[in-house]
């Protein structure tokens, strides 16, 4: 292995610890905008080490951090957040190189900028608290895409507002395309877990909810099919992650759970007595809100680009939407007919990667035919 040993971003030595999704998608987004970066990669699994090198993700496998750590500008810890602590702990046990930037990019910022604050301080060792607030529910390497935080906001929870460091961390991961904010800790896991670690509790509540029904009623699985199983997507995440989250994030998910609980008491009694009114004022109120939000930015649970598409029921209409998105060269993720009323109209959604594709394809199926569309 030779490494360019030198300050300069384009020419870095950086090392991903933990070739994940998340590790993956950062080591291809570095790559791509900057080829003479030398990526070195380390994961507790060899085989991932291995797999990460054939699919090109990294440059070099390392196997023992203990003999490259200290060639490396840049480290990344993306491994799950409990064991982004022991790394913290073991990283403080070698010799870093001078001005070294590590960071992490774990769901949860607070206990894992404290024990960071307590290894590092005064070692001449920067190290900037991130998260890249996109993912998906899926895992590993192989799912790792250079484009995974496009349009996504990206926080830093650094120890000090050191703007000269995290300006060059800022100019590595340009080439993630996202948006960089800076926090403090406690904000960020107070918004992370309204807005992503709370919503993946309600999600698996909800499920176990019909699971239970499920027991008395063999209709609840098939009618769960549709919507339900829609907006529990994310209960579909991985269980071992959002576990590790729970637990570091307890204190500001206990606040949460009893403003929830006082939330469920509010419309439950709107409803227990009957008082429309209040209802709809919830209803509406909760509608205002959400309809406010920014559809351009990607946001911590990863969105639908839906499109949904009135087609007559004829054979070959399928093909003949696919074949004019497939000329114009949009991509689609998914197809599904959700609703079809023999020799009538059905509806056909099309999911896309992003909102530029959806825009793209809309236009392209209202040029080309007399169908209806409209956005998910
Ligand atoms: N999955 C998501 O959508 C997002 C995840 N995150 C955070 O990113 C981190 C990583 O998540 P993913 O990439 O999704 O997980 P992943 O399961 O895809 O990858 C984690 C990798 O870390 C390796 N690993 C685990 N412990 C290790 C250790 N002690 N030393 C070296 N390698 C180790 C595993 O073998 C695996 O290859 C987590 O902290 C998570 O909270 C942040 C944003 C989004
Ligand atoms: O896949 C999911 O369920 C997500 O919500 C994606 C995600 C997971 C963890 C994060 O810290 C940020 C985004």
């Amino acid at each position: 292995m030779s490494f360019f040993i030198g300050g300069d971003v384009m020419k870095a030595n950086v090392l991903i610890i933990g070739l994940g999704l998340i590790g993956g998608s950062i080591a291809r987004a570095i790559k791509k905008e900057y080829p003479e970066v030398t990526i070195l990669g380390y994961d507790r699994n060899t085989d991932t080490s291995l797999l990460a090198k054939t699919l090109q993700v990294i440059d070099e496998v390392v196997l023992t951090l203990q003999e490259y750590v200290h060639i490396c500008d840049y480290i990344f810890i993306s491994v799950p957040v409990k064991q982004t602590e022991e790394m913290i702990l073991e990283l403080g046990q070698y010799d870093l190189k001078k001005d070294v930037i590590v960071t992490d990019v774990g769901s949860t910022k607070q206990t894992i900028v404290l024990i960071a604050k307590d290894v590092f301080s005064g070692r001449g060792v920067t190290f900037i608290g991130g998260h890249p607030m996109a993912g998906s529910h899926k895992s590993g390497v192989v799912a790792a895409k250079d484009h995974l935080f496009e349009n996504a906001f990206y926080i830093f929870t650094p120890l000090e507002h050191e703007d000269t460091n995290i300006e060059r961390l800022k100019t590595l991961l340009k080439g993630t395309k996202a948006n960089f904010v800076i926090m403090t800790p406690d904000e960020h896991d107070r918004i992370a877990g309204v807005i992503s670690h709370f919503p993946h509790i309600i999600a698996a509540s909800l499920v176990h909810q019909a699971d239970r029904y499920d027991k008395e009623n063999d209709l609840v699985r098939p009618l769960a099919a549709g919507g339900f199983r829609d907006i529990t997507r994310i209960a579909s995440s991985n269980p071992s992650m959002w576990r590790d989250i729970l637990l570091q994030n307890r204190e500001v998910l206990l606040d949460l759970f009893d403003n929830w609980l006082e939330e469920m008491e509010r419309i439950r009694t709107f409803v227990a007595f009957g008082n429309g009114d209040k209802i709809y004022d919830y209803f509406m109120n909760a509608k205002n809100f959400r309809d406010g939000l920014p559809t351009r930015t990607k946001g911590a649970i990863p969105s639908f680009y839906d499109l949904y598409v009135d087609v007559p029921d004829y054979p070959g209409v399928i093909s003949e939407i696919t074949g004019l998105l497939a000329n114009e060269r949009i991509s689609i993720t998914n197809i599904r007919i959700i609703e079809t009323r023999e020799e009538i109209f059905g509806v056909l959604r099309i999911s896309f990667q992003n909102e530029d594709d959806r825009e793209k394809a809309k236009l392209c199926i209202e040029s080309n035919t007399d169908f209806g569309t409209y956005n998910g």
